[in-house]
């Protein structure tokens, strides 16, 4: 599977305040550049922690590019994914409405009454792992669903872990040209951090768009 991550971050590498409200970084030019990477991916995923904060909806906006999808002979629009060990995504989040099939990967420590009540609002899921998602088995299961382009979203938390287990083979990060500051904003890789063996990338492009900057890195 080809693991695509996409984030904003501020020119401080923020992905939002530390309230963990969404802050518009991207400007209409990136906006529409992640449209099209959306539509070229066969899901999109994000962490329970972006679905409490933001409630995503993760389709397209061009109608145009949703019907391309069509006319190739793909659903509408992407597959949408949430990393989410314990089923705490709201059952009436946009998330798990019918315009796309969801996937909530949770694991064994997912309460059975959550797993029921999220099943029942439309969502299809993926148990891997005791305690905490594990990535590489959710992925595996994700693949043999068809899933081979996978773009990740965010937060911080899931992007760390991604890093972490060697799963992320292309990162584009638009950083935008403000700065939004505090030790406890989420940032592009958070969880514990790297103490030794940092991730090393390989720089592919660099473009400007918006009033900001777009790198383009093969991890
Ligand atoms: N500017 C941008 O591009 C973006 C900004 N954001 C912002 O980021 C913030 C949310 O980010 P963040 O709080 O980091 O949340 P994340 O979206 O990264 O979700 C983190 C949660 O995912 C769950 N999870 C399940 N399995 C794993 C795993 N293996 N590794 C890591 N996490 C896992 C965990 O909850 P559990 O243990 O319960 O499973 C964890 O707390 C919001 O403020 C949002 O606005 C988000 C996306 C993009
Ligand atoms: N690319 C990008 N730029 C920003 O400035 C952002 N705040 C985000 N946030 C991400 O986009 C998701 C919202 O998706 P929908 O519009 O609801 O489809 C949000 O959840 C973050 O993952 N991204």
């Amino acid at each position: 599977m080809h693991v695509h991550v996409n984030a904003a971050a501020s020119l401080d590498g923020k992905l939002s305040s530390r309230r963990r409200e969404q802050v518009t970084i991207s400007g209409d030019d990136d906006f529409a550049r992640v449209d099209e990477i959306r539509a070229t991916a066969d899901a999109v995923a994000v962490g329970v922690g972006t679905v409490l904060a933001d409630d995503p909806h993760l389709t397209l906006d061009d109608p145009g590019l949703v019907a391309a999808r069509e006319d190739r002979g793909d659903s509408p629009h992407p597959a949408r994914v949430v990393a989410d060990s314990r089923a705490r995504t709201p059952t009436d989040a946009r998330i798990l409405d019918d315009a796309a099939t969801t996937y909530l990967l949770v694991s064994e420590a997912a309460p059975g009454g959550r797993r029921e009540a999220l099943e029942a609002a439309g969502a299809e899921l993926v148990v891997a792992g005791a305690e905490r998602v594990s990535l590489p088995d959710a992925f595996d299961a994700l693949e043999a669903r068809g899933v081979d382009r996978l773009m990740v979203e965010g937060g911080g938390e899931l992007i760390f872990s991604l890093f972490e287990a060697g799963l992320v083979d292309e990162l584009t990060l638009y950083v935008g040209s403000l700065v939004i500051g505090g030790r406890d904003a989420p940032t592009l890789a958070d969880g514990d951090g790297f103490v030794s063996d940092f991730p090393r990338l390989s720089l592919r492009d660099v473009e400007r768009v918006d009033d900001g900057v777009l790198l383009t890195y093969d991890c």
